[in-house]
């Protein structure tokens, strides 16, 4: 049985202020902080050990991992980050409050944006501040690889790549992984592992700053997933109230 823990960053200062966040390098609020600090120690009551690290290139999910790798006292273990693992691009709603947003387009719209599969929001301008062309973190990448917006699928499609040429090879090799990532980020991924229908990830939400456990079989298909607290495995009935 092959083993991987993901974790969405805790509470951003976004996430807090109800804002579509996609690229835009905000970090953690306080809460955030302490739920990466909680974490680490969970993961440390039960016994988890890592030998190698993955996360995005933004700071939420990158803190979220150095706080928790602290907390076990694992900070000197390989760290690799890459822009595949960033979360969905949010195209022109990023910085945009998710209520507002709500009242001017409509709930299904932005029900639409936020939870199909296929559907991208509105594109940024090359222009627009908001577009990370110029953003020294992709200087090395060609142009057409930075987006001006993304649907799922579109995050789906470089994440899974990421999942299969880097870290698959490294679980395959029996190292111990733990992905810091992105809610939309960890949806792709989760859709991917349990196969799931558009329909099926529509009402899948990842809360932040929670352990959660995949056990896979030895071709990499899940055998079981579950949440992590101090208590241990959490109830499929107790999710919701992790859920922000
Ligand atoms: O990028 C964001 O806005 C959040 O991290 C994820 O937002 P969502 O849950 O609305 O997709």
């Amino acid at each position: 049985m092959i083993e991987v823990v993901l974790i969405r960053h805790g509470q951003s200062l976004w996430n807090l202020e109800n804002r579509f966040t996609g690229w835009t390098d905000v970090d953690l609020s306080e809460n955030g902080l302490i739920e990466a600090r909680k974490a680490g120690k969970i993961l440390k009551e039960h016994g988890y050990k890592f030998d190698i690290a993955y996360t995005s290139v933004l700071k939420r999910s990158i803190r979220t991992l150095w706080i928790v790798l602290h907390e076990m006292d694992l900070m000197w273990i390989p760290v690799y980050k890459c822009w595949k693992l960033n979360e969905r691009h949010y195209g022109a709603l990023q910085g945009l409050n998710k209520d507002e947003t709500a009242k001017k387009y409509g709930e299904k719209q932005v029900h639409e944006w936020r939870r199909s599969v296929n559907i991208a929001p509105p594109p940024l301008t090359k222009d627009d501040s908001r577009y990370s062309g110029g953003d020294i973190k992709y200087s090395h990448l060609p142009k057409n690889k930075i987006p001006f917006t993304e649907s799922l699928a579109d995050t789906e499609k470089r994440v899974i790549e990421e999942w299969n040429e880097v870290i698959v090879p490294n679980l395959k090799d029996n190292k111990k992984v733990i992905i810091s990532a992105h809610g939309n980020t960890l949806r792709a991924l989760v859709k991917y592992l349990d196969n799931m229908e558009s329909d099926g990830v529509a009402n899948l939400n990842i809360p932040t700053g929670t352990p959660l456990i995949y056990e896979l079989d030895d071709d990499l298909k899940p055998i079981k997933h579950y949440y992590l607290s101090l208590e241990g495995e959490v109830p499929k009935d107790e999710i919701a109230k992790y859920i922000e």
